[in-house]
């Protein structure tokens, strides 16, 4: 197995390695989009960071292939999207969004748990109001 991080400016880069026949390799795309050559704050949930930005999710830009890209990209992608941004539009348009007990958003505990997906450690606690 070879994991592989492919952006060039970074320090683990792979150059002028022969790769033996049926290796299997993983590219690391979540190290690629945490990369701090790349990414301000990179770390941080930042959505506003791709407002007036030329990069997109659609395989063109390494730094960032939450779909992958080339030939093996994922096929699903509009569904996915469509599957996110209609639930996601309808809960903000229709609720009012409060953390419970004053919490601060940066008070928020924003651990990952790995898996073959990432998602939240911990569970997300919000307290809706239906806006009327
Ligand atoms: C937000 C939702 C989704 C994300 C983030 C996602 C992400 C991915 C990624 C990273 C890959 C691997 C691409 C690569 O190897 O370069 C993939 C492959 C694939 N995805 Fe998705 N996917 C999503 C939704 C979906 C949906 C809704 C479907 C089907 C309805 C789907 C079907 C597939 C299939 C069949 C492959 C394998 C493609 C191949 O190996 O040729 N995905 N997806």
């Amino acid at each position: 197995m070879l994991y592989l991080n492919v952006l060039p400016e970074t320090t683990n880069v792979v150059v002028g390695y022969d790769i033996p026949k049926k290796t299997k390799v993983m590219i690391n795309v979540w190290a690629m989009a945490r990369d701090p050559n790349y990414w301000t704050d990179a770390e941080m949930f930042i959505p506003e960071r791709f407002e007036g930005s030329s990069i997109d999710y659609k395989g063109n830009n390494f730094e960032y292939l939450p779909f992958g890209a080339g030939r093996r990209i994922c096929p699903g992608l509009a569904f996915g999207i469509a599957g996110i941004m209609l639930p996601v539009a309808l809960l903000i348009y229709h609720f009012n969004w409060e953390l419970p007990n004053q919490m601060k958003p940066k008070d928020l505990d924003m651990t990952e748990h790995y898996g073959l997906a990432i998602g939240r450690k911990s569970d997300l606690c919000l307290i809706p109001t239906v806006y009327a």
